[in-house]
C-alpha cells in the first residue's frame, strides 16, 4: 500500500494512559496546561484526557479542558475513556461538557468471559445499548477493543463476531490496542492488514504499548497496514513500560514513511519538559529527540567530522527541534571538541595553550569527572595560571547542621581583592550558605539565579569517602547554565558549584558593564 501524502491522525493520551504511569497524578491546572500545549502549540489531532468516573478532581480537570476547548473550537478533539456501564460514563462525560466517549469494550473472549462474566452476545448487547445512549445524549462514539492483541491471537472468532455486531452502529473509530505490549511488527502488520481488508469501511486506530521496546516499530507496521490514527504519549508515559513516544512517532512517520502530520516539531521539547516537570518522571538523557544528551557529540572524531563539513549530520538535526548541538568535554575529547567549545565561549587560545588545556581535560575525564562548557574558562585559568576568572574566592567556610535544627554557616570570602565575613541560616547547610553569600553579594549588585536542578552523584560502586560531584542547573532567565563542584563533602560540592557560577557571572558583568 502506498503511504505517500496520506494524513495520519495522532491521538495523544498523556492525560489518560500517561497518567496510568505508576506514581503520576496531574492536578486539574496541570492537565489544562498540557491539553492546551498539545492541541494549540504542538497541534496533535486528538487528545484523550481522562477515564470517566475516576474522581471529583478528574471531573474538574475535564470540565476545565472542555470549557477551554469549546471556546477555541477544539471540542470534538477532546476525548474521554468510558466504560460499558449503561448510562454512568456517558452521564459523567456529559456533565463535564464532553462531546466524545472512547468506550472500553472487551477485545478478547477471555476478558469478556472472566472479567465481566458475559458471553459475546450479552457483551455486544451491552455495548450497543451504551453506544445508543451516548448517541441520544449527543456524544460521538469511538470504541476500544481492550486486549485485542491477545484476543486476535487466541479468540479471532470472538473479535470478528464483536466487530460484525458493532460495525453498523455509529462508531467513528475502532481503537485496537496492544494492551499488554506483546506484539512484534510482523504480527501488527498481519493482523491490521486482515482487519482493514475485512472491514474496509471502518477507521481503525492503533494503541501500542512498549513492553518489548517495540511500540514505535509497531506503529510503523500498523500504518503500513492501513490504520488511520495512532495513539502516543509525551515522554512515552503510560502503564508499565508506557505507550509510544509522541516525539519518536512524529519524526518516524514523517522521515521514514513520508506521511503528512499536523505536528509543529518546534514544540516537542517544550512539551516534553512540561510533562517531565508535572509528572515528576525524569526523561532519560538518551531519549530520542527530547533527551538532554541526544544532540551532544562526545567522541573527538565526531567533533572533527562536524568541523570538516558536517560529516556526522543527519535529518535529525537539533535546529529542527529548536535545540543546539554541543560537544562534550572529557577523556574522549580531541582538538576539534575543544575548538568547538572555545568558539561557543568566544575564547581564543594559541595551539600550544590548546594542547595544555586538552591534556588537563583528558586527565580530569580519566578520573570519572564530567566537565561542562562553563567549567572550561576555569580549567584554562588554572592550566595557564591566569587569575582573570577569579573574581570570588571562598577562604573559609564552617557549617553547623543537626537533626531537626536549622543549619548555620559562617564564611570568609575574597571578592575582587576585598575580604568579607558573613553568617547565614537555612533549612540545610547549602541553604544557609546561599543566605550568607547572598549578604556579601548585595554589595556588588549581584543576585544568584534560582535553581532549576541540583544533582549529587558519586562514582558507581563508590564508598562513603568517595568524591561527590554536584551539578547545578541555574535558571538564568534567558538560558539554563550548568556548573559543577567536586568535593568529598556533598554540601561543599554544591558550594563549589555555586562559587563557579558566581565567578562566571561576575566575570561577564566585568566584561560588559552596564552603560
Ligand atoms: C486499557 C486500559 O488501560 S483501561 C483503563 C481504564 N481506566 C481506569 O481503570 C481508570 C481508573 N479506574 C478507576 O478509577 C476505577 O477502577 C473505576 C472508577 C473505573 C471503577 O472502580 P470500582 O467500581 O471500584 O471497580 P474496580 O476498580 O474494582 O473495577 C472493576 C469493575 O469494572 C468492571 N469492568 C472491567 N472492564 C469493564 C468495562 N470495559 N466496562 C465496564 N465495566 C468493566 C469489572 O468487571 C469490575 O466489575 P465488578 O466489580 O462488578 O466485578
Amino acid at each position: 500500500m502506498s503511504t505517500s501524502a496520506r494524513h495520519i491522525q495522532l491521538m495523544d493520551t498523556t492525560l489518560r494512559d500517561g497518567e496510568q504511569t505508576q506514581g503520576v497524578a496531574f492536578t486539574p491546572m496541570e492537565k489544562v496546561s498540557i491539553a492546551k500545549a498539545l492541541l494549540q502549540n504542538l497541534r496533535v489531532d486528538r487528545i484523550e484526557v481522562a477515564s470517566a468516573r475516576v474522581s471529583e478532581g478528574e471531573k474538574e480537570a475535564v470540565t476545565l479542558i472542555n470549557q477551554w476547548a469549546r471556546q477555541e473550537g477544539f471540542a470534538e478533539r477532546v476525548e474521554v475513556l468510558g466504560f460499558v456501564d449503561h448510562t454512568r460514563s456517558v452521564d459523567w462525560i456529559k456533565s463535564t461538557g464532553g462531546q466524545v466517549i472512547n468506550l472500553l469494550a472487551k477485545g478478547s473472549e477471555k476478558h469478556c468471559r472472566e472479567q465481566l462474566g458475559k458471553t459475546l452476545d450479552q457483551h455486544s448487547a451491552d455495548v450497543l445499548q451504551t453506544i445508543g445512549y451516548a448517541h441520544e445524549q449527543g456524544l460521538k462514539v469511538n470504541v476500544y477493543l481492550e486486549d485485542w492483541s491477545n484476543g486476535y491471537k487466541d479468540s479471532p472468532d470472538y473479535v470478528y463476531g464483536l466487530m460484525d455486531r458493532l460495525r453498523q452502529s455509529p462508531v467513528s473509530h475502532f481503537m485496537l490496542p496492544d494492551t499488554l505490549g506483546v506484539m512484534a511488527p510482523d504480527e501488527v502488520f498481519a493482523s491490521f492488514s486482515d482487519m482493514c481488508q475485512r472491514y474496509p469501511e471502518v477507521q481503525f486506530d492503533f494503541h501500542p504499548h512498549n513492553d518489548y521496546g517495540l511500540a514505535t516499530a509497531n506503529v510503523m507496521a500498523a500504518v503500513r497496514a492501513g490504520v488511520s490514527a495512532v495513539h502516543c504519549t509525551v515522554n512515552c508515559l503510560g502503564e508499565r513500560a508506557g505507550n509510544a513516544s509522541l516525539a519518536e512517532v512524529a519524526v518516524v512517520l514523517r522521515d521514514k514513511m513520508g506521511l503528512e502530520l499536523a505536528i509543529d516539531e518546534n514544540h516537542l521539547v517544550r512539551i516534553s519538559d512540561m510533562v517531565e516537570n508535572f509528572s515528576g518522571k525524569r526523561v532519560a538523557a538518551n531519549a530520542p529527540i527530547v533527551g538532554a544528551d541526544v544532540f551532544t557529540q562526545t567522541a573527538g572524531i565526531h567533533a572533527d567530522g562536524d568541523q570538516k563539513g558536517g560529516l556526522y549530520k543527519t535529518k535529525l538535526g537539533p535546529e529542527r527541534f529548536s535545540r543546539t548541538r554541543s560537544y562534550a568535554l572529557g577523556k574522549m575529547s580531541g582538538k576539534a571538541s575543544l575548538k568547538k567549545n572555545l568558539e561557543q565561549l568566544e575564547l581564543d587560545l594559541s595551539e600550544e595553550d590548546q594542547k595544555k588545556v586538552l591534556a588537563r581535560i583528558v586527565s580530569i575525564g580519566d578520573s570519572k569527572q564530567t566537565i561542562t562548557t562553563d567549567d572550561l574558562p576555569f580549567i584554562i585559568a588554572d592550566v595557564l595560571e591566569s587569575k582573570s576568572y577569579q573574581h570570588i574566592k571562598l577562604l573559609a567556610c564552617s557549617i553547623n547542621s543537626g537533626l531537626d535544627l536549622p543549619s548555620t554557616v559562617s564564611i570568609r570570602v575574597d571578592v575582587k581583592g576585598d575580604k568579607h565575613q558573613a553568617t547565614g541560616a537555612g533549612s540545610g547547610g547549602f541553604d544557609a550558605f546561599i543566605d550568607a553569600i547572598g549578604k556579601v553579594l548585595e554589595h556588588y549588585e549581584y543576585r544568584l539565579p534560582t535553581l532549576a536542578d541540583f544533582e549529587i552523584r558519586i562514582p558507581k560502586g563508590g564508598h562513603t569517602s568517595a568524591l561527590t560531584e554536584c551539578v547545578i542547573t541555574w535558571d538564568c532567565g534567558n538560558e539554563l547554565r550548568k556548573t559543577r563542584g567536586v568535593h568529598v563533602n556533598q554540601v561543599f560540592a554544591g558550594i563549589l558549584a555555586t562559587i563557579k557560577l558566581i565567578n562566571i557571572q561576575l566575570h561577564e558583568m566585568a566584561a560588559s558593564p552596564k552603560a
